[in-house]
């Protein structure tokens, strides 16, 4: 980036009448002082240079080759500033179009951790986000989310950003004159739904580099952009000036979880919701049910035949085979399946993001209960999620089942090493197990088992079991296998895509002894 101008001429405006400097005349930019500004050095009544703090300086062009520069004054108890402002004469366009976008840029750096915002401040002490994450699945974390094509990806997944969309739009009421927190705002695309549908102001708060994009978008829509602010740094450190009435996120990982953005989506609630204050999402639910599924549990299986090889260029590799094949069977498969694969109605496990407690995510156990509906091998447990908005005006779904329109989600799935046999009306049970680790993702335990049955069976006796221990951090995207999708007529009825409302399905919940609510 160039730091240095030389600009024809400066008129300071303050001065009575306003005082013309002729140039040339240096203009640098620096953060000299610790924040970022704007030097012009000059030779007048024996002052060498005077300085903008970009923090609090706007620029606006003119004319073709002239701009108009100026800073808020401000009012302390201990002293008064008053504002300042310059007219810059450029020598041609092109020294007028350089130094806009270093003043862009060097603005943009005044969204910095530690520094202070006009509309809000970021902490720089240890926050309680780096207390329990590793710094540096932090610094991958955040620097994936800077990065624009990933930033694209969800916004291409047109289920997902069409949901939000409708959600905001149609639920006007909610937005219209209130103001709205973006939890982890990416490029800004929800703090300008929430200021189409009429936000008051919304803050919108991105860690990673990419909140000098979202300032850069939302400056594009002047219209829009003039109700929002973009405030860089962690939801857990930053200060807002005002309470949120409502908080919009998307904090979703596979299977909900991954990611652990959700417990920063409650520390916001925590930190900034007024009571009674909406969220949008308000609830997620995790779906689970076992599936059957011969070609991926032999893909799975083959991966380690490798390690079977006894002369590999004269050297035996079976010592590794175990830990090879254990390895692969650790990994949670991410693909969309077909929902005929699926062997018994699904259960799930609800987290109402209002009420549930940050601590809460550290470690989630799901009670699993499920009653085969053919006789068949059981090569694992499938999951997926669905969250709610419940909007005053519209309740709307955004779910990523199996067989609905696909997502970047997919589905995911744990694959048991050791597959169990079931027979038709045979009780499945056993637990999903997932605590949290610092590298922003779960270990999954998995235990399944096949209940006796039939007649004189004994009462609880399990006939099989099978565990297995995953990390949901290391998936296996599986994605670049063809998926065989039923035609239309040939799907299943799947209950999970007939939603309840919110009020039913916490009713119909609070009946269902394998639902957990947190
Ligand atoms: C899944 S993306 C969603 C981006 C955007 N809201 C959208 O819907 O397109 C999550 C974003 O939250 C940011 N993020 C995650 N944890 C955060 C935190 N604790 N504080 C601030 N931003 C965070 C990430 O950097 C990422 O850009």
């Amino acid at each position: 980036m160039n730091n240095n101008f030389t600009v024809a001429s400066v008129t300071l405006l303050a001065s009575n009448p306003p005082n013309l400097v002729s140039g040339p005349l240096l203009a640098g930019f620096g953060s000299g002082s610790g924040f970022p500004e704007l030097q012009f050095v000059v030779e007048l009544d024996g002052q060498q240079s005077f300085k903008f703090d970009l923090r609090t300086t706007q620029l606006f062009r003119l004319g073709a080759f002239q701009s108009l520069c100026v800073s808020e004054g401000s009012e302390t108890v201990k002293e008064r500033t008053y504002s300042k402002g310059i007219t810059i004469q450029f020598k041609d366009e092109e020294e007028s179009s350089a130094f806009h976008g270093a003043f862009e840029q060097w603005k943009s750096k005044a969204v910095t951790q530690g520094s202070s915002l006009p509309n809000g401040t970021v902490s720089s002490s240890k926050s309680k986000f780096d207390d329990k994450i590793e710094a540096s699945s932090a610094k991958m974390y955040f620097h994936y989310y800077g990065q624009l094509l990933h930033q694209q990806n969800m916004m291409q997944d047109y289920v997902r950003t069409g949901s939000y969309y409708a959600a905001v739009i149609e639920n006007k009421a909610d937005f219209a004159g209130r103001v709205v927190v973006d939890v982890g705002a990416g490029s800004g695309i929800l703090s300008l739904f929430a200021a189409q549908a009429g936000a008051k102001h919304v803050y919108a708060v991105e860690a990673s580099e990419m909140a000098d994009y979202a300032q850069k978008l939302i400056a594009g829509n002047p219209s829009l952009g003039q109700r929002i602010t973009v405030i860089k740094g962690k939801i857990e450190d930053v200060e807002l000036p005002e309470k949120a009435d409502i908080l919009i996120s998307e904090p979703m990982g596979t299977l909900l979880i991954n990611e652990r953005m959700l417990e920063s989506y409650v520390i916001a609630r925590d930190r900034f919701l007024v009571p009674n204050g909406k969220m949008f999402p308000t609830v997620g639910r995790i779906h689970m049910a076992p599936f059957s599924d011969e070609y991926l549990y032999v893909e799975i299986a083959n991966k380690s035949l490798f390690w079977q090889q006894q002369n590999y260029y004269g050297v035996d590799l079976t010592a590794l085979h175990g830990t090879a094949f254990q390895g692969y069977f650790s990994q949670p498969v991410v693909d969309a399946f077909d929902p005929r694969l699926l062997v018994a109605p699904s259960i799930s496990h609800i987290i109402n993001f209002t009420t549930v407690k940050e601590e809460d995510l550290y470690e989630i156990n799901i009670p699993l209960k499920f009653t085969a509906s053919v006789g068949t091998r059981i090569h694992g447990l499938a999951c997926w999620f669905d969250v709610l908005f419940n909007g005053s005006t519209v309740q709307r779904w955004l779910t990523t089942a199996p067989g609905a329109p696909t997502t970047h989600w997919y589905q995911l799935r744990c694959v048991l090493s050791q597959p169990i046999y079931v027979m038709q009306g045979q009780e499945i049970t056993g637990h999903l197990h997932m605590i949290a680790h610092s590298a922003q993702s779960y270990t999954i335990n998995l235990t399944m088992s096949a209940k006796m049955w039939g007649p004189g069976a004994k009462q609880g006796g399990i006939l099989q079991t099978s565990s297995c221990k995953l990390d949901l951090k290391e998936p296996y995207y599986r994605m670049s296998q063809p998926q065989a999708y039923p035609a239309a007529q040939d799907q299943q009825p799947d209950q999970d895509l007939k939603h309840p409302s919110l009020a039913d399905f916490v009713q119909q919940c609070s009946n269902d002894s394998d639902v957990q609510i947190l």
